[in-house]
């Protein structure tokens, strides 16, 4: 007898998962070395946030297993990258392909360990498997240059090479989208690739790694190490045979690696923290203006690296906005996120809320005002009920921190000119969105805000064509579009000197 969602949600082990899924050889609790499932001396618990469960067990590789782990994949270079580019993009659509047949799985097991709804892990498995498209199609494209020559009876041109091994370490707040995101360039490219997921949601990584072997990908191109963070991505940063390292994850993380990778000079993305302003212009109707800033503060409960947590309203507007913006965040349903109607799950654990309440005890103590948001209506001990903060400040933590909550913080302004430097005032720089009419306004914040990516009038703004990434202390490089492919590859410059000319010998 199959098991309901919420059963399988309230479930206790693995074992009761099984019978749920269509597919249980999707629940991997070994990580996946050079073709096959490898178990380290130590598993960790897996956990459901929703109910604090134990879902599962994943195993803990030693450093010895991920030193092997990167044998294995530097071994396997040579062979992948010497793949037709034609041969390489079909095994990526075969996997494309096995992932969308799996979908439904994969969204099960997405809320099982990391909480969003079943509607939102639907659409992350969909997002993450656009990448591998994407990148599928752009393997054909990897164009070098011609370049007309300066020096006499030379031909000089480029080639656009795959870098080798890349490592890829990735968060727990997109646990299927954030990896295949990077491993589809990498791969298509002709990279070869170590994969290593947040703790808190490993299923998710390991079961692309089955579709990926279902899919045909040689041993040794494509695998999953399953660990401690700190110690599994300190192997890989030491590795000289690690060449590109790309992470997703926390400022304060990726600043560690940069500082771990600069040993072997290794090639290094990083898409880092955010801290998005959200701003209205005095034309925009307010009601529409609330109901954006509600969706892009509340994606993934504020877990959410373009979360809004800086919302800027025009003064004569402000007490509008706040009644429409706490009566847009009163329809949001929080529970879990099997559950049907369910919009916003819990956080990933009990330290994530009690820094939720930490930030706002924060704002209060500093003079901001309580809207809404009443902790006593919280599902169960790691749910953090939506809040809305008024007259917040540059001096509260809600203001200065990517505080990754459903904790909204909105400021009055009196003019654009005084509100650039205030959307600014942060050390992140990812996303940053604009909702108004006036195209003089727009461009001067398009073009005065230090963000990487500006958003107008729209809550949605990411995506395969697009360049994902941030600028000041929000990261390094960009994922996604016609660039992904700069991460993982390097251009090789040839000059063929003493070559005959047309009108020469
Ligand atoms: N810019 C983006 O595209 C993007 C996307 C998603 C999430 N994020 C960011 O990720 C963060 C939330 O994810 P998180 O909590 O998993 O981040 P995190 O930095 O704590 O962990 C990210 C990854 O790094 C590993 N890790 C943790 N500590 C480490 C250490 N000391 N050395 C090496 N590796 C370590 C983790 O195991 C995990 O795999 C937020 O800051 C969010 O903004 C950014
Ligand atoms: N929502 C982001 C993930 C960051 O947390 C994305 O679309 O990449």
């Amino acid at each position: 007898m199959s098991l309901t969602l919420k059963q399988v949600s309230d479930s206790k082990v693995t074992a009761a998962m099984m019978p749920y899924l269509k597919d249980p050889r999707l629940v991997r609790e070994l990580a996946y070395v050079n073709g096959k499932w490898v178990s380290g001396n130590a598993d960790l618990a897996v956990i459901n946030p929703a109910t604090d469960d134990i879902i599962g067990h994943c195993t803990q590789l030693q450093p010895l297993q991920v030193s092997q782990a990167i044998d294995a994949a530097e071994r396997a270079f040579p062979a992948w990258r010497a793949r037709l580019a034609d041969e390489r993009a079909a095994i990526l659509m075969c996997w494309h392909d096995l992932i969308l047949d799996n979908k439904e799985d994969l969204a099960v097991l997405m809320v099982l360990e990391q909480g969003k709804s079943l509607s939102d892990a639907r659409g992350e498995i969909d997002y993450g498997a656009s990448f591998i498209r994407w990148f599928a199609e752009e393997a054909r494209r990897a164009y070098g240059e011609t370049i007309p020559s300066h020096i006499p009876n030379a031909q000089l041109a480029t080639l656009r090479e795959p870098i080798g091994v890349a490592a890829l370490i990735t968060p727990w707040n997109f646990p299927s989208a954030m990896i295949t995101r990077k491993a589809a360039a990498a791969l298509a490219i002709g990279c070869t690739v170590l994969v290593k997921p947040a703790n808190e949601t490993p299923f998710s990584a390991l079961a692309l790694a089955e579709l990926a072997e279902r899919a045909g990908f040689p041993a040794g191109v494509y695998n999953v190490i399953t660990g401690d963070g700190a110690e599994l991505c300190g192997v890989l940063c030491r590795s000289d045979k690690v060449k590109a390292l790309s992470f997703t994850g926390s400022t304060r993380v990726g600043k560690l690696l940069l500082e771990q990778a600069a040993a072997t000079v290794k090639k290094c993305s990083m898409e880092l923290g955010g801290n998005a302003p959200f701003i209205v212009l005095p034309d925009m109707d307010i009601s529409a203006a609330a109901r954006a800033a509600v969706d892009a503060k509340f994606q993934t409960a504020g877990q959410d690296c373009l979360a809004a947590n800086r919302i800027f309203v025009p003064r004569a507007k402000y007490e509008d906005f706040l009644a429409a913006f706490a009566a847009g965040m009163a329809k949001i349903q929080v529970g879990n996120g099997f559950d049907e109607g369910v919009t916003m799950g819990p956080l990933i654990f009990r330290q994530a809320v009690d820094k939720a309440q930490a930030i706002v005890d924060d704002a209060l103590a500093k003079g901001a005002r309580l809207i809404a948001g009443d902790q006593r209506r919280a599902p169960g001990a790691n749910f953090f009920m939506p809040t809305l903060l008024a007259d917040v400040t540059p001096q509260m933590k809600v203001f200065r921190e990517e505080n990754f909550c459903p904790v909204a913080g909105v400021l009055p302004y009196d003019s654009i000119d005084a509100l650039i430097p205030l959307a600014n005032d942060t050390e992140y720089g990812l996303a940053a969105y604009v909702y108004g009419h006036d195209i003089r306004h727009i461009w001067q914040l398009m073009r005065g805000l230090e963000f990487g990516m500006v958003s107008v009038n729209s809550v949605k703004m990411t995506g395969h064509p697009i360049p994902f990434g941030g600028v000041k202390q929000s990261g390094l490089g960009r994922e996604g579009s016609r660039h992904g492919f700069d991460e993982y590859s390097q251009i090789k410059y040839y000059c063929l000197g003493a070559m005959p000319t047309l009108s020469g010998s």
